[in-house]
């Protein structure tokens, strides 16, 4: 049994804005990339992490990375122009049985979550991780409550998203449109994919605003 993370970083962040995208922006005294990659190095059980990264970054993403001195950080792969594109560029260089697809705009995945999404995946081949939804939903049009949705079915999509490689690929070059994530892609292919526990701090960095809220959940 062997397992890769791939970490897709090849997006602009143009929903955050600023003069570097998201992912090699400071947070702490590192880049939100560096801490991405450590927090799934602190997995014993990953043989391998790839990080893709868009064809303008190297020189930021080799300033990121140069203090990550661990044999199993592979370096990094050109992505694609969609986060599917990029998935599946990926996937086309991973050799080890199972892979997890985490978000390099997550920097602050607890290695409990991690654990729970990997220990899962080696149980039923596929895994992710995600949050329960608290609140009551609505759904609403024209800004007027329609109907009440029934919350115990939904459930907050997050990274790592974890398959056994040879499928994912399968299900990935056989679809050309993109979706929002690995599990749709899966889905679509006929796999089965178990939810597991998220953490409420592996939040992704989307907007300008949540640099300030991973500072904070940072020196918690
Ligand atoms: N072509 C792309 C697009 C996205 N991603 C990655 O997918 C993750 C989640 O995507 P998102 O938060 O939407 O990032 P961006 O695409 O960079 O953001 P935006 O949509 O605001 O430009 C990010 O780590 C992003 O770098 C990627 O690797 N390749
Ligand atoms: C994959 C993902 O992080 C799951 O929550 C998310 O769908 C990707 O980000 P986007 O904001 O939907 O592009």
């Amino acid at each position: 049994m062997s397992i890769a993370a791939l970490i897709v970083a090849a997006g602009r962040g143009t929903r955050a804005g600023g003069e570097t995208p998201k992912q090699y922006h400071a947070l702490g005294d590192r880049t939100v990339i560096y801490h991405t990659i450590t927090n799934l190095l602190a997995n014993t059980d990953i043989r391998e992490i790839w990080v893709a990264i868009h064809r303008d970054d190297l020189e930021l993403f080799t300033e990121a990375t140069r203090n990550i001195d661990d044999a199993r950080f592979m370096g990094h792969i050109i992505g694609g122009t969609t986060r599917s594109d990029t998935v599946r560029i990926g996937l086309e260089s991973i050799t080890c049985e199972y892979v997890l697809i985490h978000d390099g705009a997550r920097p602050l995945l607890p290695i409990d979550a991690l654990s729970r999404v990997i220990d899962q995946m080696l149980i039923s081949g596929a895994a992710f991780c995600a949050l329960p939804i608290t609140d009551a939903i609505w759904a609403v049009s024209d800004g007027r409550a329609q109907s009440a949705q029934p919350r115990d079915t939904f459930w907050r999509a997050q990274t790592p998203q974890a398959f056994n490689t040879a499928e994912i690929l399968a299900a990935h070059r056989a679809t050309d449109k993109p979706a929002d994530d690995d599990v749709a892609i899966a889905r679509r292919a006929g796999i089965d994919v178990t939810v597991v526990l998220g953490s409420e701090r592996n939040i992704k960095i989307t907007h300008a605003g949540d640099f300030a809220l991973a500072e904070k959940l940072l020196r918690e």
